[in-house]
This record gives C-alpha cells, sequence and structure tokens, in this order.
C-alpha cells in the first residue's frame, strides 16, 4: 500500500488493456515503476510492448484503464518535461548536423542541458560536426538519447533503442545509459535482447501475448530455474523412463520430453540424474546453471506460469 506523503511513483498503470480489431494487444495490465528502477519490459514479437508503451507516453489511448507518471497525466507529464523517450526510428532531420540538431530541440525547451553537457553525456564529441545522414545507426541512437535527455528528465522510456546494432555499438549505448540511470534517472526499456535485461536492468518484466507474465527482480527472475538437467533419450524410451522419473520425482521438478531427449529443471536434480544415468542407452547428460533466456523460454512456453 503507497503511504502519503511517499515520493510519487514514475509509473503507474492500472489495468490497461487496449485491442485492434480481433487482437488483444494489451490486456488487463498493471505496473507499477518506482522512482530510480531500472526495467526491462521483455517480449517475444507482437508481445504488447510498444502498444504499452505508448499508451504509457499518452500516444494511444487505452480500451481501460488508466496511467499516472508522477501522479500526472502522461499529457501533463511530458508537458513538464518529466519525460524522455527514445525510439528505434524516426524524429531527426538527416541533412542536418549532430550539433545543429541538439542546438534545434534545445530551443524548444524552457531550460535545457547544456550542449557540451549533453555531447559529453552521449559521447557524441568526435562526431558533432558530422551530418546526421552520414552517422552509423549505433551514433545515431546515442544521438536520440541525447535530445531525450535535453529536458533532463527524471523517467527515460526506451523502446527497443538498440535493435539492429551491431554488439560494441549496443555496448556503448548501454553504458551510456547505465552512467545515466546511476545518476538517479528512472528507466523503463522494451527489448528482445536478453542479455540486456541481465546486464541492465535490475527488475525484469515479462509480457506474453498482452498480459505480463514475470515481474520480479531480473536475479530472482533467472534463478527461478536454478538448474537444467538435459540427456538423450533412446529412440522410443520415453514410454519406460517417464513412469520412472515420475516415481522419483521432487516436487520443484519441471520435465520437459522430445522425442530425442528430456530435460528436468529444479533445485536439487541429484536423483534424476541418477534415474536417467541409470537407464540403459541414455547419454550425453548436461547440467547447466540457467540463464534468462532459458527462464524466458520456459515462460513463453507457459512452464513456470
Ligand atoms: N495499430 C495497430 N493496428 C492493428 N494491430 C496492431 C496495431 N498495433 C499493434 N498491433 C498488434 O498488437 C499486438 C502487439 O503489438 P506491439 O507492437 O505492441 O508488440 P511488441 O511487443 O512491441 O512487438 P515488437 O517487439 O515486434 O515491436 C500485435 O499483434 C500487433 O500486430
Amino acid at each position: 500500500m503507497r503511504q502519503e506523503n511517499q515520493v510519487p511513483a514514475a509509473m503507474c498503470a492500472r489495468n490497461i488493456s487496449k485491442s485492434f480489431g480481433d487482437v488483444r494487444a494489451v490486456n488487463d495490465v498493471s505496473v507499477t515503476v518506482e522512482q530510480g528502477e531500472i526495467i526491462a519490459l521483455l517480449g517475444e514479437n507482437g508481445a504488447g510492448k510498444t502498444t504499452l508503451i505508448d499508451i504509457v507516453l499518452g500516444l494511444q489511448k487505452p480500451d481501460s484503464g488508466d496511467v499516472k507518471l508522477f501522479d500526472f497525466t502522461p499529457h501533463e507529464a511530458i508537458q513538464r518535461s518529466l519525460v524522455g523517450v527514445v525510439n528505434q526510428s524516426g524524429g531527426l532531420a538527416l541533412d542536418s548536423t549532430v550539433e545543429k540538431t541538439l542546438s534545434l530541440f534545445s530551443s524548444f525547451h524552457r531550460a535545457p542541458l547544456p550542449l557540451e553537457q549533453l555531447i559529453e553525456i552521449a559521447h557524441l564529441e568526435e562526431l558533432r560536426k558530422r551530418r546526421v545522414v552520414k552517422l552509423s545507426g549505433g551514433e545515431r541512437q546515442r544521438l536520440r538519447l541525447a535530445l531525450a535527455l535535453i529536458s533532463d528528465p527524471l523517467l527515460l522510456i526506451l523502446d527497443e533503442p538498440t535493435t539492429g546494432m551491431d554488439a560494441s555499438a549496443r555496448q556503448e549505448f548501454w553504458q551510456v545509459m547505465a552512467d545515466e540511470a546511476k545518476r538517479g534517472r528512472t528507466v523503463l526499456f522494451a527489448t528482445h535482447y536478453f542479455a540486456e535485461a541481465e546486464d541492465y536492468a535490475q527488475r525484469t518484466i515479462v509480457m506474453k501475448r498482452g498480459r505480463i507474465v514475470a515481474d520480479a527482480p531480473t536475479d530472482t527472475l533467472r534463478n527461478q530455474a536454478a538448474g537444467r538437467l538435459q540427456i538423450d533419450i533412446p529412440w522410443g524410451g520415453r514410454a519406460e523412463l517417464e513412469p520412472l522419473l515420475t516415481h522419483h520425482a521432487h516436487s520443484d521438478w519441471q520435465v520437459f520430453w522430445d522425442e530425442k531427449s528430456v530435460s528436468v529443471m529444479g533445485a536439487d536434480l541429484d536423483d534424476a540424474a541418477r534415474v536417467l544415468l541409470n537407464f540403459p542407452e541414455t547419454k550425453n547428460l548436461r547440467v547447466t546453471r540457467s540463464s534468462l533466456e532459458d527462464v524466458f523460454t520456459d515462460l513463453m512456453r507457459g512452464a513456470l506460469v
């Protein structure tokens, strides 16, 4: 329960739903983001991330539910320069230089951050005279990030900001972001990349078909499937092996079968390894620590919900 006099949440979305024809893009989603949090919004294509972000920014009207940013409507929060946005594309004049672009956008704001500071934050020193058309994808995104920071916003929202960048450009972009987050900005970013959520988000929200299927500290989520054991089984072996494994099963085990292998997830897998290794013709036992990607895959196939 939120207390009176508490600092307002950076974002409070309650029971948001939005359909396009038969498609329920966002289905009864509620999320609260406290100030200072760094949150990844992870989901497959079409999960509803962009629709949710557009609603949070007031760019789309939800069919039901409401959003508050720092206790204001999205429109009021943006008018008060509380929110900065970085999109994947659009919004840049290709013929202008980096410096002129920043100057022009700064002129729209009452109290912009100094140009030199923006250039320094986004590591654009070498590029200030370069025309936007000549910038690489990663450099353009750093320029978009600088533009989003002009008003010194408390909340930064990024919609798949690194799509299409190579690994080093992604790393450079996130380094800038991480530094900004350390300064106390609240950051919400949508991504397809598990590594970005693992490396940069304290909390990860996973969306699937318009719904939130997980919302937890990123470490907790990663550890949800503490271990994973996989072994190849002989053709047709499942019929005999399944009852044996079921007989020894621990309550937290999750077992997945395909024609050639079986995977068991859980905290204590010694018994599973014994049963499987004692079965004739099983081979190639693999034991791995789960990654966020494993947890995500399990969430997508419904194993963890
Ligand atoms: N303007 C629209 N008209 C019709 N359908 C739409 C519209 N916008 C989104 N959708 C549909 O709503 C669903 C959610 O789309 P959304 O773009 O929010 O997902 P996403 O998670 O951002 O996907 P991606 O990672 O591919 O950007 C999809 O099925 C999409 O096709």
